[in-house]
């Protein structure tokens, strides 16, 4: 269980507290899809390969379009084979801004894991029902080994109102960037509508979903 396994806290960041100019993120997803391999690249542009079994929170500052940016990143274990409530703890989901969800596109049960969190996380009231979401299909690389189409991680991801991505932690750095930069503007959006204040992209978003045409990459 997550209250039993060790948390490494890295930089001085408190995994409590929010971060004044940037955003918690929270990976989620079944074990083996590639978790560490995409935090790590985030962290450091590199893929290493193997990555060990010790939960971590990283903290990471991100110069995005000038700006300082700071990432909490919260790199969960998936505890056990099938997915309880108790798979995600509320610890979690009260520190998170916004969560990415991992699964490999070469393991299906993997991909139920992801659709399982998803309600999870939908129905929890430790977590607005908004918060940003982010499904990822990882191991791009591995198409011969393709078990979950794009398109069906794709409409999935629409009807659960998340943003989508494929990706390959192994082969690139760039795809995995999107990811949480993207993830940031919308934890950002978020938190501007909470505020009553929407910039352009936002309206864009908002007016799409309404009309049933969310951007989903
Ligand atoms: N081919 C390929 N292998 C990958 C990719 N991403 C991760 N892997 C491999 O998949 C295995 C699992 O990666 P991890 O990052 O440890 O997966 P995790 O989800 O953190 O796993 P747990 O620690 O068990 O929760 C490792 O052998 C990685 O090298 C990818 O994009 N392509």
């Amino acid at each position: 269980m997550i209250g039993q396994m060790v948390v490494q806290v890295k930089s001085n960041s408190n995994p409590c507290s929010k971060a004044m100019d940037g955003a918690n993120v929270l990976l989620l997803g079944a074990e083996n899809v590639g978790k560490s391999a995409l935090t790590v690249r985030f962290l450091t542009r590199r893929f290493i390969g193997e990555y060990g079994d010790i939960e971590s929170i990283y903290s990471h500052i991100d110069k995005i379009d000038g700006r300082e940016i700071s990432f909490n990143i919260w790199d969960s274990l998936y505890p056990q084979n099938c997915v309880t409530p108790e798979s995600i703890s509320d610890k979690q989901l009260q520190w998170a801004d916004g969560v990415i969800l991992v699964y490999s596109i070469c393991d299906r049960a993997s991909f139920d894991v992801v659709r399982q969190q998803v309600q999870l996380i939908r129905q929890s009231r430790k977590m607005s029902a908004s918060a940003p979401m982010i499904i990822v299909g990882n191991k791009r690389d591995l198409q011969h080994q393709r078990a979950v189409s794009s398109e069906e991680g794709r409409l999935f991801a629409l009807s659960a109102d998340c943003s989508f991505f494929e990706i390959s932690a192994a082969e690139a750095y760039h795809g995995v960037m999107l990811v949480f930069h993207e993830l940031l503007e919308l934890i950002q959006e978020s938190r501007a509508l909470k505020k009553g204040v929407i910039g352009i992209k936002g309206i864009v978003r908002t007016v799409s979903a309404v009309f049933g045409k969310k951007r989903v990459e």
